[in-house]
């Protein structure tokens, strides 16, 4: 599904400050995988997910995703396999408008699956009985604005809306890092089954070990642009919490 290889990415090449940020990384991750992705500070992983959603170009190296080489293509060309969303619960959706309003703006965008925009209030319907499936209440405040709901509600509209669309990519980085516990948990297990449902390939970024240990089919620890672990899903789940404690040593 995706296929990475010798991927490298430097940052301020020859200047002092420069960063070998992902040092020559080879993965194939398969349909319907659900990668985890964890490491320190400045491992890497986030350039890696770049590379993968496009925000980054590589210096070296192929991207492949479904037979498709996208090495040289810039993001919004990668939307079509591609949905991603990121820490902050803001950044994907408009404060002023109503979730419905959102909905539908994420309609126009794309094809959604199991959306026809048709008429209203056929529209309005098709988009309750997407939120009910969050068992959140939230398909009875459709009309509420975005910017009303708390960082876990709407994150968790953010995922449904993303994976909606035709995408079957689903990168998070870090999708839980700015809510509570209770919220976080709500986010991961309504990723979770979204993947599932709509038979995503995922890759999380988390520094949250209990989650990487929950969740997902394969795990890899990066350090300095490589990767130094590589775990799939036999021998995850023969993993212990406390073995993923000891790989940061
Ligand atoms: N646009 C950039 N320009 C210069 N250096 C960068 C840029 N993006 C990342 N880096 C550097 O590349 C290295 C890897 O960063 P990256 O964000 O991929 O790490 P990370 O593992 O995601 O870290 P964290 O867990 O802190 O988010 C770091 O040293 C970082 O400072």
């Amino acid at each position: 599904m995706i296929a990475i290889n010798d991927i490298h990415k430097v940052f301020n090449k020859g200047k002092a400050n420069q960063v070998n940020a992902v040092n020559g990384i080879t993965l194939n991750i398969k349909s319907e995988e659900f990668l985890v992705i964890v490491g320190s500070n400045g491992s890497g992983k986030t350039t890696l997910l770049n590379l993968v959603a496009g925000s980054v170009i590589p210096d070296k190296g192929t991207i492949i995703i479904d037979d498709n080489d996208v090495t040289k293509l810039a993001d919004h060309h990668r939307s079509q396999w591609i949905a991603r969303v990121f820490q902050n619960p803001i950044s994907g959706t408009a404060s002023d408008l109503s979730i419905l309003d959102n909905f539908r703006l994420a309609a126009i965008r794309t094809k959604p699956k199991g959306l026809t925009i048709g008429i209203n209030d056929q529209f309005k319907q098709q988009v309750k009985e997407k939120i009910a499936t969050l068992g959140m209440g939230l398909e009875n405040k459709i009309e509420q604005s975005m910017g009303t709901l708390s960082g876990g509600q709407r994150q968790a509209l953010t995922l449904l809306m993303s994976v909606m669309d035709s995408c079957k990519v689903l990168l998070l980085d870090e999708p839980t890092a700015a809510l509570d516990p209770r919220s976080a948990e709500v986010v991961m297990r309504t990723a979770d089954k979204l993947i599932a449902d709509f038979k995503l390939t995922a890759i999380l970024i988390t520094h949250n070990l209990k989650d990487a240990y929950n969740y997902g089919t394969r795990i890899i620890q990066m350090s300095e642009g490589l990767i130094i672990n590589d775990l799939d899903s036999t021998k995850k789940a023969t993993l212990k919490q406390n073995d993923l404690f000891d790989w940061f040593g």
